[in-house]
């Protein structure tokens, strides 16, 4: 499985994120804060609770800060799958901010069905420069293999000849174990619950638009890999005991969720962290899972 360094260190151009309540909240909500209870997870689906002074963020918002810097590896091109997800938070996200974000590719990896692209990206606060969070987003273009003219054609016009070796942004101490899980969570995902997440910027047709999905395969719309993340990324805080917690999270998409599936978490705990892998019908969706704790 080679890779490719004549396409590694191709960089995005900086940009800058902007958020403020608003898109927070509505992180919130597009990752299932709320559902089960309105009335959990109020400090972050609300601004205006008694002795606040604005919402508080989910750390999975780090990937929404980001996620504009991300070296186009496919754009809205129906092969594309999201692979694999790793974050890290370097403070807690404020309720408003201004980011600067850059993204470059650290790996190009020929597999049997596609090729893999791992895209690095960093957010600092654009007033101060502190480095708030880092993300490791990998996608699967399926059909396509490193040397191809149109992996070149996506990648080629931002190459440059020296690309950097970024240290992994989380690294999983090893397997899940093979005993039983210590614990296990069960989430539910609306049915409309992609019409709700696209709204927090991600408009890819394949999760709404059913011709589109058909050609990519799908009998109909699957769920954006990032909501399914996120509802993972939540659940796992709260069992932590506060939703605001996680620091570090890294998955891998195995299988595709469809809005509407009832889907579970298992949890064991490990040497600095938690091991988990998300289901549905017992077959894995996110696995090779990995959560930090502050
Ligand atoms: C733009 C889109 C946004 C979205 O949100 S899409 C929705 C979220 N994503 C998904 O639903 C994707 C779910 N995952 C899958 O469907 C599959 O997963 C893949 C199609 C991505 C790949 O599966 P397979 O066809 O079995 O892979 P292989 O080409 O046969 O290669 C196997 C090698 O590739 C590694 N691998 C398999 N899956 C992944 C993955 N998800 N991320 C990273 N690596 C993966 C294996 O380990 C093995 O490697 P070794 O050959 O070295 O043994």
């Amino acid at each position: 499985m080679a890779l490719r360094p004549d396409l590694l260190g191709a960089r995005a151009e900086p940009v800058e994120f902007f958020w403020g309540p608003d898109d927070v909240m509505l992180y919130a909500l597009a990752v299932g804060a709320g559902q089960a209870d309105p009335l959990a997870d109020l400090e972050f689906t609300t601004e205006n609770l008694e002795g606040s002074d604005g919402p508080r963020v989910l750390p999975g918002f780090a990937n929404i800060v980001t996620r504009g810097a991300r070296v186009d590896a496919g754009g809205d091109d129906p092969r594309v799958l999201h692979a694999e997800q790793a974050f890290r938070v370097h403070a807690a996200l404020p309720s408003s901010g201004r980011a600067r974000v850059t993204g470059s590719v650290v790996g190009v990896e020929d597999k049997r069905s596609g090729v893999l692209v791992r895209t690095r990206a960093e957010a600092v606060d654009a007033g101060t420069g502190a480095l708030l969070a880092e993300t490791l987003q990998t996608v699967m273009i399926r059909g396509e293999t490193a040397g191809s003219s149109r992996t070149r054609g996506t990648l080629g016009s931002q190459e440059r000849p020296d690309p950097p070796l970024a240290p992994a942004v989380v690294t999983p101490p090893g397997p899940i174990p093979e005993r039983e899980p210590d614990r296990r969570v069960v989430m539910p995902v609306r049915s409309d619950q992609a019409l709700l997440f696209r709204l927090t910027g991600d408009r890819n047709p394949l999760h709404t638009d059913p011709a589109f999905a058909r050609r990519a395969g799908f009998e109909r719309p699957i769920l954006h890999g990032m909501c399914t993340y996120g509802f993972a990324a939540r659940t796992l805080g709260t069992i932590a005991g506060d939703p605001g917690k996680l620091v570090a999270m890294h998955a891998r998409f195995t299988r595709p969720v469809l809005p509407g599936d009832e889907l579970e978490v298992a949890v064991w705990d490990g040497e600095g962290g938690t091991h988990f892998r998300t289901t549905r019908d017992d077959e894995p969706v996110l696995d090779q899972g990995w959560a930090e704790f502050g």
